[in-house]
């Protein structure tokens, strides 16, 4: 027995070669999908995550550009470049980098993009747009999840979710997008006691905490669907989730890996979303 693996390299793979169609008959028609992606300061994990971006984009044909930007910029500077970024109409898609240096607000930046453009799905009204259920950018790393349920046939209709985090790029939306999907949802967190009390009732366990292993076999029912966020990078320089893998491989039903598993689909998901900016079918102003 043993889980059935989601591979999100694989499935990224397929999803890709479908959207490199899209993208030349696009270009036939004239039409160059452009992504721009905003890079303040060096963070190395930061700057690994935008040349993974960037090269993707040239796979699909989507033409893409990085700003780098130094640590210091002052945030009036930033809302300056993005709002030329808007106004620019080559441009379709706008992304900033996160996470961004302290003596910057987020949501400032978040707040300053074109919704139009806003191929994170991070701003206030797409956010508004996502949880009222109607057509807008999903954030990418929920909208990768819920691809790869639906890539297996996986029922999210009358299942118990279980997610364990909140934050407003992960937790929370997948929260709202399995509920869309007219699942049952728990939302647990870092406050919440007895975790286990609620992990063990999951049909789907979303595992989004940051930590390395935390969620052993004892956490989960037999034949639960686990979907592991975390990407922990180990003294040892290998990549590993909050899933303890070979443990909760053997009692799972479904897992995915950590790497080539979300991390892949969240990349994925943000061309999806470039692809649907540029054609501009959003009906946002
Ligand atoms: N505005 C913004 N949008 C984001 O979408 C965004 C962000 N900021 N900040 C950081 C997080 C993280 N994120 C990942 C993307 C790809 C992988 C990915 O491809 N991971 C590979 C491994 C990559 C490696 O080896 O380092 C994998 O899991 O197989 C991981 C993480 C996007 N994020």
């Amino acid at each position: 027995m043993g889980a059935e693996i989601i591979n999100g390299k694989e499935l990224s793979k397929s999803l890709k070669g479908k959207m490199k169609k899209e993208v030349s008959i696009l270009k036939d028609k004239g039409l160059i999908p452009h992504l721009t992606v905003v890079l303040v300061g060096d963070n190395p994990a930061s700057k690994s995550y935008v040349s993974g971006k960037e090269k993707a984009s040239r796979e699909v044909g989507i033409s893409s550009e990085i700003i780098h930007l130094e640590n210091s910029i002052a945030e009036k500077d930033l809302l300056e470049v993005i709002d030329k970024l808007n106004k620019d109409k080559n441009v379709h898609g706008i992304l900033v980098q996160l996470p961004l240096p302290e003596h910057i607000q987020e949501q400032h930046v978040i707040e300053a993009i074109n919704p139009a453009k806003d191929v994170d799905g991070f701003h206030p009204i797409n956010i508004g747009r996502m949880m009222t259920g109607q057509d807008t950018f999903l954030p990418c790393t929920p909208y990768g999840i819920i691809t790869m349920l639906k890539s297996k046939n996986i029922p999210m209709e009358g299942r118990h979710a279980v997610i364990i985090g909140r934050s407003n790029i992960v937790g929370k939306p997948i929260g709202q997008m399995l509920l869309n999907e007219h699942a049952t949802v728990t939302y647990c967190h870092s406050r919440t006691p007895n975790l286990k009390e609620h992990t063990t009732k999951a049909d789907i366990l979303i595992v989004a905490i940051g930590k390395a292993n935390v969620i052993t076999a004892d956490y989960i029912k037999e034949d639960t669907v686990v979907i592991d966020v975390g990407i922990n990078r180990l003294d040892n320089g290998k990549l590993t989730g909050d899933v303890h893998f070979e443990e909760v491989e053997r009692k799972a039903a479904y897992l995915t890996p950590v790497p080539r598993g979300v991390g892949p689909m969240t990349i994925t998901m943000l061309l999806e979303n470039t692809i649907k900016a540029a054609k501009g079918l959003t009906n946002i102003d």
